[in-house]
């Protein structure tokens, strides 16, 4: 069985440790067109101290400085000198190779306030070092979106490319596709994702990290 697996690149690297679980997973159900989905080469999350979050509301960046890395696979915590209530607050951040970006942690994100570092060239991300740059890898991986049996995809990590990937394999009539999103991240999935689900040949399925196996396990008997 060929498996195609959805995942943020682009997107954000914070799921990474759980695209990697997952990819290991779905090795016991058939071949992993997409592996380099879980590929810790395709992120970086050091934090970079000349790299310091700027607001984009802000004339000065917010003082911050490191704190000592919390419990959080993929995330850093760093106290800040908050700049609206001039208050001290600790925030999560977040910075990828991939996106240049820091981000507050989910829990800890108030509404419509992101740190942002500028975008770095859209060529110094994801797959670096493909000889036709993101033409290749868009027609590589819709080809194997086409060979694919099924296609499985973790949607927390809001992705354009997963979205895409998505829309496409819906177009892709017999394509069989599960999605798996985790409300204990506090986001809400797109309405386009949820919304597509058919409860037969596309379906979205809310889960716990520690179902993960046992989920994957029921989707593949299912085909049987
Ligand atoms: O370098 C790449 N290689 C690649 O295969 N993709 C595909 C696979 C992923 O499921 C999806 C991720 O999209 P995005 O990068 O927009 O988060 O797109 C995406 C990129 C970078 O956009």
């Amino acid at each position: 069985m060929k498996i195609y697996f959805c995942g943020s690149i682009r997107g954000g690297r914070s799921d990474l440790q759980l695209y990697q679980r997952i990819v290991h997973e779905l090795h016991k159900y058939g071949s992993v067109l997409t592996e380099h989905v879980g590929s810790a080469e395709l992120s970086d999350t050091d934090l970079v101290e000349d790299n310091i979050p700027q607001s984009p509301v802000l004339s000065s960046p917010p003082v911050l400085s490191p704190f000592s890395p919390v419990p959080c696979s993929s995330h850093r915590q760093v106290e800040a000198q908050d700049a609206f209530s001039c208050g001290s607050v600790k925030v999560c951040v977040q910075q990828s190779r991939e996106s240049s970006r820091f981000q507050l942690s989910d829990k800890e994100e108030p509404p419509g306030l992101l740190y942002h570092q500028s975008q770095r060239d859209s060529d110094e991300e994801g797959e670096e070092g493909t000889t036709g740059g993101d033409r290749d890898i868009h027609d590589r991986d819709v080809d194997w979106l086409q060979q694919s049996d099924v296609v499985v995809a973790e949607v927390t990590q809001p992705s354009l490319g997963v979205g895409y990937e998505l829309g496409r394999a819906v177009d892709m009539k017999k394509k069989k596709t599960l999605c798996l999103f985790r409300p204990s991240s506090g986001r809400t999935l797109s309405a386009m994702i949820r919304g597509a689900a058919d409860g037969e040949r596309f379906l979205v399925r809310d889960y716990s990290e520690d179902e993960l196996e046992k989920i994957l396990e029921e989707f593949f008997s299912s085909l049987k």
